[in-house]
């Protein structure tokens, strides 16, 4: 039956209250309007990302919304002017927008873009400030601009990338968040050259991606940080040459790093959200060059802090989203290296579970053993 143009009835997750269960509904999906697309949502990852802005820390936070931005689908209708994709074309929606006109886009100085960052911020679409999920008449906000939880989306043109249409989409949904953020966080931000020494705090999927990429980069020493010692086993499939469990010491684990690697790493990044930690994360950096970038989202109201003689000795505080990936352009990318296997992806899904069992993949998510969950939305 042919849906374009008509509202779509599907399931999505709810996430009516902070913290408080989300709820499979039957939601209505309108149909996109000028500069959108509508995608019927094949497959879905979680991740932190997610269960933070479900926690109510995140001060961007709307609810009702649909949460999820690490997903795969294809095109089922495409709104007035949208000429870049069109209905059957494979594509991974893309939380950080690539409009290539804004003062973002054209500067070459970052893969932030300007276009629609406001309405997403703001739980809408541009068009109209207005959502196109409801429940039975009541509006429900949209997240990040790709709101993944649901079988069918609608997101902005310019946040869209399509990909080759062989490649797996349980696989390359991964494409959309976690592993091109460590990947990007090394490749694109800190610029890891060959024989530098990192050191990596924090071991989930983007701390272990930050691994697969400075081992490509070939960096000398990968030092893993992660107070859960189980990880250093699946770690050193990723490239970690050397593990730390800050537990095992007394002394401030970024004077235990200086005395690992006589002064300090060249490079660091903070790949948990933790404010404490971003600290010890920079000050483990060796005098004179040392660089941490800070991946990790913290919750509201938390700050960064460090003597300024940190900064004044050399060390450089930095900072990345989406790894500096521009979205449109290099996710293709990103895919096409994972299907000439130049980059992992598969090593990544822990679990494969349904949405109905989204709650539990939240869960699992928050117990050690789980890297990426993914969810096939469709029977
Ligand atoms: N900047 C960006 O573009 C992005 C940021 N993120 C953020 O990156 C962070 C990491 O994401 P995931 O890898 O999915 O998280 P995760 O929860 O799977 O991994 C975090 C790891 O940190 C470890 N850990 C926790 N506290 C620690 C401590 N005090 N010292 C050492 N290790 C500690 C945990 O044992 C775990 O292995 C999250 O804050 C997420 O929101 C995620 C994607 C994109
Ligand atoms: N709304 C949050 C913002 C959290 C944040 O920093 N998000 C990252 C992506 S995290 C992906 O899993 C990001 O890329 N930010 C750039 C952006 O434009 O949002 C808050 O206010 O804390
Ligand atoms: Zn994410
Ligand atoms: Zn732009």
């Amino acid at each position: 039956m042919a849906t374009q143009g008509q509202v779509i009835t599907c399931k999505a997750a709810v996430a009516y209250e902070p913290n408080k269960p989300l709820v499979i509904e039957d939601v209505q999906v309108a149909p996109p309007q000028a500069g959108e697309v509508r995608i019927k949502i094949l497959f879905t990852a979680l991740c932190h990302t997610d269960a933070y802005t479900w926690s109510g820390k995140d001060p961007e936070g709307l609810f009702p919304c649909i949460l999820g931005h690490e997903a795969a689908g294809i095109v089922e209708s495409v709104g007035e002017g949208v000429t870049e994709v069109q209905p059957g074309d494979h594509v991974i929606p893309c939380y950080q927008a690539e409009c290539r006109e804004c003062k973002f886009c054209k500067s070459g100085k970052t893969n932030l873009c300007g276009k629609v960052r406001t309405a997403t911020g703001a739980g809408v679409m541009m068009n109209d400030r207005k959502s196109r999920f409801s429940v039975n008449g009541k509006p429900i906000y949209h997240f990040m601009g790709t709101s993944t939880f649901s079988q069918y989306t609608v997101v902005h043109d310019v946040s869209v990338a399509k990909v080759d249409p062989q490649a797996p989409l349980d696989k390359v949904c991964l494409l959309g968040c976690g592993v091109p953020t460590g990947l990007g966080a090394v490749w694109n931000t800190a610029k890891v050259e060959p024989g530098a020494t990192v050191a990596i705090f924090g071991l989930g999927t983007v701390g272990l991606a930050v691994a697969e990429g400075a081992k490509s980069a070939g960096a000398s020493r990968i030092i893993g940080v992660d107070i859960d010692s189980k990880k250093y086993d699946i770690a050193k499939n990723f490239g970690v040459t050397e593990f730390v469990n800050p537990k095992d010491y007394d002394k401030p684990i970024q004077q235990v790093l200086v005395d690992l690697t006589d002064g300090g790493v060249d490079y660091s990044f903070e790949c948990i959200g933790n404010v404490s930690v971003m600290r010890a994360a920079l000050e483990c950096c060796h005098k004179g060059w040392g660089t941490s970038v800070i991946i990790g989202v913290a919750a509201s109201g938390q700050e960064i802090s460090t003597r300024p003689f940190q900064l004044v000795t050399g060390r450089v505080w930095k900072g990345t989203a989406f790894g500096g990936f521009k979205s449109r352009s290099q996710v293709p990318w990103l895919v096409d290296k994972y299907m000439k296997k130049e980059i992992k992806i598969d090593e990544y899904i822990t679990h494969n579970l349904a949405l109905g069992d989204i709650n539990k993949a939240f869960d699992l998510m928050h117990e050690g053993g789980c890297l990426r969950c993914v969810l096939k939305l469709h029977e």
